[in-house]
C-alpha cells in the first residue's frame, strides 16, 4: 500500500501496487503480474446449468470446459476430432465428477450442427451456457492464399459460429428459454492484421453478429458477449501462426505485462461473462491481452527503450529548443 500524501500533511488515499519481482534487479514486467490458477467463482456456480463449448477439446476449449465443469457444470464439448474429445471429456470429468459429452461436430456444416444439437438435446437438454470457440487460422501473404485456403478459415469462424448461433438460438427461443453466448474472438478483429486476413475478417464478422444480437435478441432472455485474447501459448495457434518459434520473444517485448497469457485465466473470465454474476452484461467485448493492443497502438511506446541518461540528454535538447 502506498499513501499519497497531501501538502497539509494529511493522507489522502491508499493506493495497492502491486507485489515487485521476485527476482531482484530483474526488469522483466512478469514478476508483478503472476498469473492466478484455479477457479475465480464460488463452487456450485453453475450447478443445474449445461455448457456446450465448440473447440472444447483443446487449447482454451479445454481450459474453458475445466473451470466450468470445476463450477458444477455438465458441459458438451463438441469438435470434429471424437477421439481428441473423447480424451479430454474422460480427463475432465474423472477431475471434477461432473459429466462432460463428447459430440463430433463439423461446425462448416449446418447440417452436422442441427444434427449434433439433437444429440445434445436427447442426453443433457437445451444448454444454458454456449461458448463458440472453434476456430482455424494459419500465418499466409494474402496474395499467396487461395479462395479454398480463405473458406477454410472463414468457415469455421464465421460460418461456423453463426450456424451453431442459428441453430441454438432458434430452439431456445422456441423454448423460451434464457442462455448466454460467448464468443472467442482476437485482438485483431478490431484492428485486423496482415498475414492472417480471413481470421481478421471472420472474427470481425463474429463481433458484428454478436453485437447485433446482442441488441435483437435479448427480449428472448439471450446474452451475447466477446472476449479478444492476446497470444496463449496452445499448441493449435502457436503452430500455425509462429511454427518456428521465431517471433514469441518480440512478442513478449511488446506485451506491457511481460508475459504470454495462461488459458486458466482466459477461462475464468469466460466463465464470469457466463454466469449469472454478469446477467447485466450484454453486448460486451472484452480485450484480454496484457496490455499488448495499446502497446502497438501508441506511436511513443517505443520510447519504453530510451535510458536515463538518453532522457537526461533529450530533455536538455528540448528545453534548448528556442522558437518554433
Ligand atoms: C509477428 C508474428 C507474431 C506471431 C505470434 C504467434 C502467436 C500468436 C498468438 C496470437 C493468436 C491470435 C489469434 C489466433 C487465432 C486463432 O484462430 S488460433 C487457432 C488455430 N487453430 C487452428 O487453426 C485449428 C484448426 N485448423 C485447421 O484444421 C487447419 O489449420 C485449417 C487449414 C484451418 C483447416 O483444415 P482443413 O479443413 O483440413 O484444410 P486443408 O484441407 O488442410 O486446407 C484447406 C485450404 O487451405 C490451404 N492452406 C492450409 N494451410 C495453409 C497455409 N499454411 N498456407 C497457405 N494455405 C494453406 C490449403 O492449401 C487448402 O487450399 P487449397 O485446396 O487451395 O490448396
Ligand atoms: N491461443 C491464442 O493465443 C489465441 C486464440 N484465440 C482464439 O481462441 C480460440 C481457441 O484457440 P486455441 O485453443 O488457441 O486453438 P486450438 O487449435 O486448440 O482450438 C481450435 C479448436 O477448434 C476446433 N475446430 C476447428 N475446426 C473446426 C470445425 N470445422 N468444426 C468444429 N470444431 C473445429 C478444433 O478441434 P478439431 O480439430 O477437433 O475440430 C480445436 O479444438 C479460437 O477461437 C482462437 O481464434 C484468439 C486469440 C489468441
Amino acid at each position: 500500500m502506498a499513501a499519497v500524501m497531501l501538502s497539509s500533511g494529511r493522507k489522502l488515499l491508499q493506493t495497492r501496487f502491486p507485489r515487485p519481482p521476485v527476482r531482484s534487479g530483474s526488469a522483466r514486467p512478469s514478476g508483478f503480474f503472476a498469473p492466478s490458477e484455479g477457479a475465480m467463482l464460488p463452487a456450485g456456480s453453475f450447478r443445474d446449468r449445461l455448457a456446450f463449448i465448440t473447440g472444447g477439446g483443446t487449447g482454451l476449449g479445454r481450459a474453458m470446459t475445466m473451470v466450468l465443469s470445476q463450477l458444477g457444470a455438465r458441459c458438451v464439448i463438441a469438435s470434429r476430432k471424437l477421439d481428441v474429445l473423447q480424451e479430454t471429456a474422460g480427463e475432465i470429468s474423472s477431475q471434477t465428477g461432473n459429466q462432460v459429452h463428447a459430440l463430433q461436430c463439423d461446425v462448416r456444416d449446418p447440417q452436422a450442427v442441427a444434427r449434433c444439437v439433437d444429440q445434445m438435446v436427447a442426453l443433457s437438454g437445451l444448454p444454458d451456457v454456449i461458448i463458440n470457440n472453434a476456430a482455424g487460422n494459419f500465418i499466409c501473404p494474402t496474395e499467396r492464399l487461395t479462395p479454398n485456403g480463405w473458406r477454410s478459415v472463414t468457415d469455421i469462424v464465421l460460418n461456423g459460429t453463426a450456424f451453431v448461433t442459428l441453430e441454438l438460438g432458434k430452439r431456445l427461443i422456441q423454448a423460451q428459454k434464457g442462455a448466454s453466448f460467448l464468443a472467442i474472438t482476437t485482438i485483431y478483429a478490431e484492428s485486423g492484421s496482415g498475414f492472417v486476413v480471413p481470421s481478421a475478417a471472420a472474427k470481425a464478422g463474429v463481433e458484428a453478429l454478436y453485437k447485433s444480437l446482442a441488441a435483437e435478441w435479448g427480449r428472448y432472455g439471450h446474452r451475447f458477449n466477446i472476449i479478444q485474447p492476446g497470444p496463449i501459448r496452445t499448441k493449435g495457434a502457436f503452430s500455425r501462426l509462429d511454427p518456428t518459434g521465431t517471433f514469441e520473444k518480440s512478442m513478449i517485448d511488446r506485451i506491457p505485462t511481460g508475459r504470454l497469457g495462461k488459458p486458466a485465466e482466459l477461462a475464468n473470465l469466460a466463465a464470469y461473462l457466463s454466469s449469472d454474476f454478469a446477467s447485466w452484461m450484454s453486448g460486451a467485448v472484452i480485450r484480454f491481452d496484457g496490455g499488448e493492443y495499446v502497446s502497438m497502438a501508441g506511436e511513443f511506446n517505443e520510447l519504453r527503450k530510451v535510458t536515463p541518461d538518453q532522457w537526461k540528454m533529450l530533455e536538455a535538447m528540448i528545453k534548448g529548443t528556442k522558437g518554433s
